[in-house]
């Protein structure tokens, strides 16, 4: 049931609670969740920090968010699904995540493409090797 999830896995948006550390904390657990699951490094992965509306409420530091991102190099974002005036919006987040995984895959075709020329190549010569035998 869970390989279902991680499965032509396009992106992956981590969210925690802002008012819940134990929501931050685990975040680590869930990357090392898709890492063992063979999601591919090539996957774009995003850290969200929702509810940030709730200051009175916040048990986690933007900057300690931003460590662990930068630990990572994943991207952060701090949003409120329920306040869209509240910093990023969550449609910027995934205009950004949709602009990520448009951007990736003309770096997959090209690393394709070189690696399909490096093979003929390598054949190519093989050929020529074997006709001078
Ligand atoms: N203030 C505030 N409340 C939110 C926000 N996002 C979700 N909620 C509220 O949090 C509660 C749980 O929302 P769900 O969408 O069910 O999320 P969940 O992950 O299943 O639940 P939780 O782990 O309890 O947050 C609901 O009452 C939502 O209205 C937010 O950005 N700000």
């Amino acid at each position: 049931m869970v390989e279902h999830y991680y499965r032509s896995v396009h992106a992956i948006i981590f969210v925690y609670d802002v008012t819940n550390l134990p929501s931050f904390e685990s975040i680590p657990e869930w990357i090392e969740e898709c890492s063992k699951h063979s999601v591919g490094p090539l996957v774009p992965r995003i850290i969200v920090g929702n509810k940030c509306d709730l200051r009175e409420h916040r048990q986690v530091a933007a900057s300690a968010a931003h460590c662990l991102a930068d630990s990572y190099n994943f991207p952060l974002f701090e949003t409120s699904a329920k306040d869209p005036a509240e910093k990023e919006h969550v449609d910027a987040i995934f205009l950004t995540l949709a602009y990520r995984l448009k951007s990736h895959k003309p770096l997959r075709l090209k690393q394709l493409s070189e690696s399909c020329v490096r093979q003929l190549r390598d054949q190519r010569e093989q050929e020529t090797m074997s006709c001078q035998c």
